[in-house]
């Protein structure tokens, strides 16, 4: 993000540096505004535009796209590029994107008031992570800078304090950990801007595309007494409201940098917040887990479709913002999710409340921006109406929680509504500030103008002062008006008219024929080419008047208005609270509408010990849904196949089929039900019971997750150490073709012994998506393993999916079907097919001729010495063999005489693949007897199944 170019065009441009001495007084403010901020790109008004001299200039016009021009002076030229201030967003917003942090070096006195040079300042900085302009803003999304301090304590590992605000709400959060967790944390919350203590380690973000810019920042902010002083006028007693050091000198430092970015004017009065969390408090889900779950981007599908996506019903930028935190954060607290679950369900059966809160909260404005404008003393008349529209929703809120007018009520004991404590609570915590909501409406005129220094934005009747001086104004424009026909009586000339202008006001005019009437009275102002223009004392005086109320009503209306903004801010806290309230408001209802159009079920969460009686009494609930389905799939499927999981806890699910059968779909559904349930949402399933998790770890085989950097398969260990060093009992790990992306001797190895270690160290509950079929062995070595296994069926050459996950290992991979069914050519399909069975062939001759005790485990042939490229275990060769041999029968008859593997058809729990090399005689004979050419593929699978359970019976 950095420009190659930025040291030379921040600060100071060295063309103005090198003619400093000899300088303008202008260019001479403008050079120490550049170099009073040496790491921003200065702008500074000129009129109704923003200028940037020499070199900066220069960065201007092509970041901008606008023309370079000159300016010239006395002292010399100077390359110039400007920016129209009315219409500054867009090119502020390239500047921004181009890495750049933008000094606005204002005009802060009126331009004819001044006596001589304008005095300038800068007002704000703006930088990625501190906007908060509207037009810079995506509304609805949060947008961080953060800060981030190191403590050297005398523990092993440093301690990180992380602490993020954002500007344009006032939110500010802090937390701390050891640098992975941070590291985490980051990512999780995603800043626009990343500022470094001194001794902080560097801090990378894992996708380049969400990333931060980092720089380094005034060490002196970081310092433990300054950051203490800070924070005193944020929230008293700062050093005792800290976990560590490091926290409090990274929040001092991030408060300094977003006072710093706006124009250094002391405390922002609208961080009211600032909150100390614990990421153990939470689900923890890394940057790797939301990518590969989808959260909030997808790449492969379109970008909307996305977990986020498939839940935002919110119907305002504060309810989006928050059901983005809930989802970035779910709870790990049962009884906090259990709340919610209780107010999604009173919302999704109270559709008439549901219905209206979206309707009320649909005209609801970004209450959290507003207050921040207001108590920034950034907040213009429309503002303040817009604060009090979404006040006046408040009291229909709190009505239609309280039950809507023909809602069915209850038929319980109690028929009180809202029926759960939590929708109770929320309607308490809908503050309706009548205060505040009856001071704008009488203080504000109804349609007030954007500007408020010209007056129209104060209501008549709320001061009378103000209201005399509109009533001299009134009069003296209607005495004015009445003036023409008053005139032309006295003076008996038709044709007279009063106007006015600009530079010499009321005016009397007469033509030049009718000059001979003209009474004495008149003074004449201004000659035209046919007529005169005349005042009269009475005139001058009423236009004196009228001037002067009208000047003195539009300072007094802005007076008066700057009194009635902070009033309102004073009221900053309560009004933030309401925004909290409405923002959690509007999630839940938006968790509950979804729940309702889709068909998402309340999850029963069970805690420690399964006390069900099938459990053993000392394992731990575990996972269990009953027709599952993946949130976002579905809505993009005709016919999405829902799925049941029952994992118990610590339990690893092996999970085989061919490509394109649907193992990561899968997994992700089962994920997905765990964070939507501890989101507070209902799930997509017919029934679910989960335990609380901690921790969503997932590991994504390198083919799935192409995101550069790093070689992928070193990004995949990195991601599998992780999850092997962190994961625990409580966490969830999915692992999604593990070992994909190196050489299959050495990826099964280490798929094996991946699984093995989640299982004996670790623990967790696992699922384990592979190819490498001879990991369904584990399931026979391994209490808490299992096999599922996804089936599709072939016919005439097409493969159909089923999706549906069975018990048991797969057989089958498909691969060269499904590269069919992607177009690959025929020629290079059938190739591949040859390729296929002649590989199996070799090893079917090497296993027979190894004798009885090689060819019997599968997991052996798989090990040491096998080619590179050898597909484990893979069944689906046989099949091709099988085909093949049905269109040259010629070939069964030999080939046979080494009977092929049995082949595993349905679930069989683990069971092995064995050959049939050591099979009773008459079988072999059957065998050999069965007419290949005129059996189709499916027959010839039946007929080997029916041979295999034999074997298996007579063995
Ligand atoms: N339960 C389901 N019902 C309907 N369609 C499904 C279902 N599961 C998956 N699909 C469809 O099948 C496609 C492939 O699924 P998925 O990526 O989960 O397969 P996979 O077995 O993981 O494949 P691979 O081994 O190649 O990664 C999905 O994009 C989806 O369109």
């Amino acid at each position: 993000m950095e420009p190659a170019d930025r040291e030379t065009v921040t600060g100071l441009p060295p063309g103005i540096a090198a003619a400093r001495e000899d300088l303008t007084p202008m260019l001479s403010q403008y050079a120490d505004l550049c170099a009073a901020h040496g790491d921003a790109l200065v702008l500074f008004q000129v009129g109704d535009f923003y200028e940037a001299f020499c070199e900066a200039a220069e960065t201007v016009a092509r970041v901008c796209e606008v023309t370079l021009t000159e300016r010239s002076d006395s002292t010399g030229d100077y390359p110039m590029a400007g920016i129209p201030i009315d219409n500054a967003a867009p090119y502020l917003e390239s500047l921004l994107d181009a890495g750049y942090r933008v000094a606005l070096g204002d005009q802060v006195e009126d331009a004819a008031q001044a006596s001589g040079l304008v005095d300038r300042a800068v007002t704000e900085v703006i930088t990625p992570g501190t906007v908060v302009e509207d037009d810079l803003l995506e509304s609805g999304t949060t947008n961080y800078v953060a800060a981030v301090a190191a403590e050297d304590d005398d523990s092993a590992e440093t301690t990180v304090g992380l602490a993020a605000v954002d500007v344009s709400t006032g939110e500010c959060l802090v937390t701390s950990g050891g640098p992975d967790a941070v590291a985490g944390e980051l990512d999780r919350i995603a800043p626009a801007e990343l500022i470094a203590g001194p001794d902080a380690p560097a801090f990378e973000p894992s996708d380049a595309e969400r990333g931060w810019t980092t720089h380094d920042y005034d060490a002196g902010a970081f310092d433990r007494r300054t950051a203490t002083e800070r924070l005193e006028p944020y929230l008293p007693a700062p050093e005792r409201r800290f976990d560590a050091d490091a926290e409090l000198r990274a929040a001092g430092a991030v408060l300094a940098y977003a006072e710093y970015t706006q124009g250094d004017d002391g405390p922002l009065s609208y961080v009211t917040r600032v909150r100390r969390y614990d990421p153990r408090d939470r689900l923890r889900l890394d940057a790797a887990a939301q990518r590969s779950l989808e959260l909030f981007e997808n790449r492969g599908l379109g970008a909307s479709d996305t977990l986020f996506d498939a839940l935002d019903e919110t119907n305002c930028a504060l309810g989006r913002r928050c059901l983005e935190r809930w989802l970035r954060r779910p709870l790990v607290d049962a009884d906090a999710i259990r709340s919610r679950h209780d107010a999604v369900g009173e919302l999704a059966d109270r559709s008439l409340a549901r219905e209206g809160v979206a309707d009320a909260l649909a005209t609801a404005y970004d209450l959290e921006r507003l207050v921040s404008r207001v108590s920034r003393g950034r907040a213009d008349a429309r503002d303040l109406r817009s604060l009090h529209r979404t006040l006046a929703v408040v009291p229909d809120l709190k009505a239609t929680l309280a039950g809507a007018e023909g809602e069915e009520r209850p038929t319980t004991d109690d028929p009180a509504l809202p029926r759960t404590e939590h929708l109770r609570d929320l309607g308490d915590r809908l503050d309706e500030l009548a205060g505040v909501r009856g001071l704008i409406d009488d203080a504000i005129a109804t349609d007030p103008p954007q500007e408020i220094t010209e007056g129209g934005v104060i209501r008549e009747g709320f001061d009378g002062d103000l209201d005399d001086l509109r009533a001299t104004e009134r009069e003296g424009r209607e005495w004015v008006a009445d003036l023409e026909a008053s005139e032309r009586e006295r003076t008996g000339i038709d044709s007279l008219s009063v106007g006015h202008n600009q530079v010499h006001g009321y005016y009397i005019e007469v033509t030049d024929a009718n000059l001979d009437r003209v009474p004495d009275d008149y003074r004449r102002r201004q000659t035209l080419k046919n007529s005169e223009r005349y005042v009269t004392p009475e005139l001058k005086e009423r236009e004196e008047e009228i001037v002067g109320a009208a000047e003195r009503a539009d300072a007094l209306e802005y007076e008066l208005f700057v009194d009635v903004r902070e009033r309102v801010a004073a009221e900053t806290e309560r009004i933030q609270a309401l925004a909290d309230a409405l923002a959690e408001l509007d999630a839940l209802a938006s968790l509950a509408a979804v729940a309702v159009e889709h068909d998402y079920v309340r999850p029963e969460l069970r805690e420690g010990v399964d006390e069900s009686p099938d459990a053993d009494g000392a394992a731990t609930a575990g996972v269990e849904i009953e027709g599952g389905r993946h949130p976002v799939v579905e809505r993009a499927e005709d016919a999405f196949v829902p799925n049941d999981a029952d994992l118990p806890r610590g339990s690893v699910a092996v999970i085989t089929g061919p490509n394109m059968s649907g193992k990561s779909t899968y997994m992700r559904s089962v994920a997905l039900a765990v964070v939507l349930a501890q989101t507070g949402s209902f799930v997509p399933a017919q029934a679910a019971t989960l335990p609380v998790f901690d921790r969503v770890f997932t590991r994504v085989g390198a083919s799935d997750d192409i995101a550069g950097g790093q070689s992928t398969f070193m990004r995949e260990m990195s991601e599998l150490t992780e999850i092997l060093h962190d994961a625990g009992p409580d966490s969830l790990v999915l692992l999604d073709e593990v070992g994909r992306g190196t050489a299959t001797t050495d990826g099964r190895a280490i798929a094996r012994a991946a699984a093995e270690f989640l299982h004996d160290e670790l623990g967790a509950t696992a699922l384990f998506a592979t190819h490498y079929h001879g990991l369904t062995d584990l399931a026979d070595e391994r209490e808490r393993v299992f096999n599922l296994h996804f089936t599709a069926t072939r016919e005439d050459g097409d493969v159909t999916f089923l999706h549906r996950v069975v018990p048991g290992a797969s057989s089958s991979s498909y691969g060269v079907e499904v590269a069919e069914l992607a177009g690959v050519p025929g020629a290079v399909v059938d190739r591949a097919r040859d390729l296929v069975a002649a590989e199996e062939a070799d090893r079917w001759r090497a296993a027979s001729g190894a004798g009885r005790e090689d060819a019997v485990d599968p997991a052996d042939r798989s090990g040491e010495g096998e080619a590179e490229g050898d597909r484990d275990g893979d069944a689906s060769l046989r099949e091709f063999l099988a085909e093949e041999a049905s269109e040259d029968g010629s070939r069964s008859g030999s080939e046979a005489d080494t009977p092929p593997e049995s082949e595993r058809a349905e679930p069989t729990g683990g069971d092995d693949d064995r050959p049939a090399a050591g099979a009773p005689p008459g079988l072999a004979a059957e065998l050999r007897d069965l007419d290949l050419a005129r059996m189709t593929p499916i027959e010839a699978l039946n007929a080997l199944h029916d041979l295999q359970s034999r074997v298996d019976d007579d063995g």
